[in-house]
């Protein structure tokens, strides 16, 4: 089809144009439907913040990358404040590989030594940021990239890994103590799409390696995000895995919490930055399958859930169980065009 403008044509009733048209009408009718669910979760997140974890697992295909920045835009022309923290570990392992470096993961953590972190740096601001800021910016001037250590976003402080229990040392891994939220809040003022590498600078002055799940949760905690939606590889948290494929598609914090000890490698920092958002005060955190195409706007604008939503216990039945915290935000927040 070309790309004309409508014509006076176009516009007049079906009746009026014949059977042929007509039919067409009847047939369009099921994408109006799509659109008419779509709207009470248009409004209900209107102006809302919501933070996307796009984890390195998620990006490896071309048009699902295409498919995700596509989304990203699609929120943000219809009023949300959208924030990208993305991850790039295979990125990284795959270029430490090259350098003949075998990479090691201890609690879902990379053993991380000064040669590492020059690496994850490069690797993540270098080419992970630089192509996803890339591949949203084919829609229009929205996404602006930004590492942790930006004007002091991410502050963190060395931290081992848990195996058992017990404590293990996994070199320049860092936890967020600290965020400086108002350049992100800023850029979004601004209709910028903020797309953020997980590096962050420590409180002695070096440079950390932070989990991207982790920092996701704590920029949606300092920005009193509505949602955190976590990419992955996985349809969500599977109850038994490596046995079974069986999703939980719901859990609340409580049942999260019980569930913790028994998880494994990449699970771990992701559902403790579920757990985090939530205690966090964010309303949902939900972990989606990033190999479906589409899958966020799967997740936010139909009523098909997917993937396993963490909640507070105590979830309000009616009104909708999300609100949006600034719904009546100024006119200059939603919608302005940049
Ligand atoms: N209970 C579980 N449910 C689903 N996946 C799990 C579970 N426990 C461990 N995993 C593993 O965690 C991986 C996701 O974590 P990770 O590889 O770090 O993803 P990402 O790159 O998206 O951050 C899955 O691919 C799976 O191998
Ligand atoms: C400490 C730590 O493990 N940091 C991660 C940072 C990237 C990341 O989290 O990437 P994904 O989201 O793609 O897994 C790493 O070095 O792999």
């Amino acid at each position: 089809m070309t790309d004309t403008a409508p014509t006076s044509a176009d516009a007049a009733p079906a009746a009026h144009r014949g059977p042929a048209a007509t039919a067409r009408g009847h047939a369009a009718l099921a994408k109006t439907q799509v659109l008419i669910e779509a709207l009470p979760w248009l409004s209900r997140f209107q102006g809302a913040t919501i933070v996307v974890k796009y984890g390195g697992n998620a990006m490896t295909e071309p048009a699902l990358r295409a498919a995700f920045a596509a989304d990203i835009v699609f929120l943000r022309y219809s009023g949300l404040r959208v924030v990208v923290v993305h991850g790039g570990g295979p990125q990284i392992t795959a270029h430490l590989a090259r350098l003949g470096v075998e990479s090691t993961f201890v609690g879902g953590l990379r053993v991380t030594t000064p040669e590492t972190m020059d690496v994850v740096r490069m690797v993540l601001l270098g080419q992970v940021n630089r192509d996803v800021v890339g591949l949203v910016n084919d829609h229009g001037p929205f996404a602006v990239g930004l590492s942790g250590e930006d004007a002091n976003l991410f502050t963190a402080r060395r931290r081992p890994a848990i195996v058992d229990g017990e404590e293990v040392d996994v070199g320049l891994v860092g936890d967020i103590v600290e965020v400086r939220a108002a350049t992100v809040d800023a850029l979004l003022d601004s209709g910028k799409v903020p797309v953020i590498a997980s590096v962050a600078r420590g409180i002695d002055g070096g440079v950390y390696n932070v989990n991207a799940d982790t920092a996701a949760a704590e920029l949606a905690v300092a920005l009193g995000a509505t949602k955190l939606v976590v990419l992955t590889d996985v349809e969500g948290l599977y109850a038994d895995w490596p046995a079974s494929d069986e999703v939980l598609s719901e859990l609340s914090i409580t049942q999260l919490e019980e569930l913790l000890p028994t998880l494994a490698s990449g699970m771990i920092p992701k559902m403790e930055a579920c757990r985090r958002a939530v205690r966090g005060g964010v309303p949902q955190a939900h972990v989606l399958d990033g190999r479906v195409p589409h899958a966020i706007l799967l997740e936010i604008f139909t009523d098909d859930g997917i993937g396993t939503l963490i909640t507070p216990d105590h979830e309000p039945e009616c009104p909708p169980t999300i609100q949006a915290p600034d719904f009546q935000a100024p006119s200059s927040r939603i919608g302005e065009r940049p």
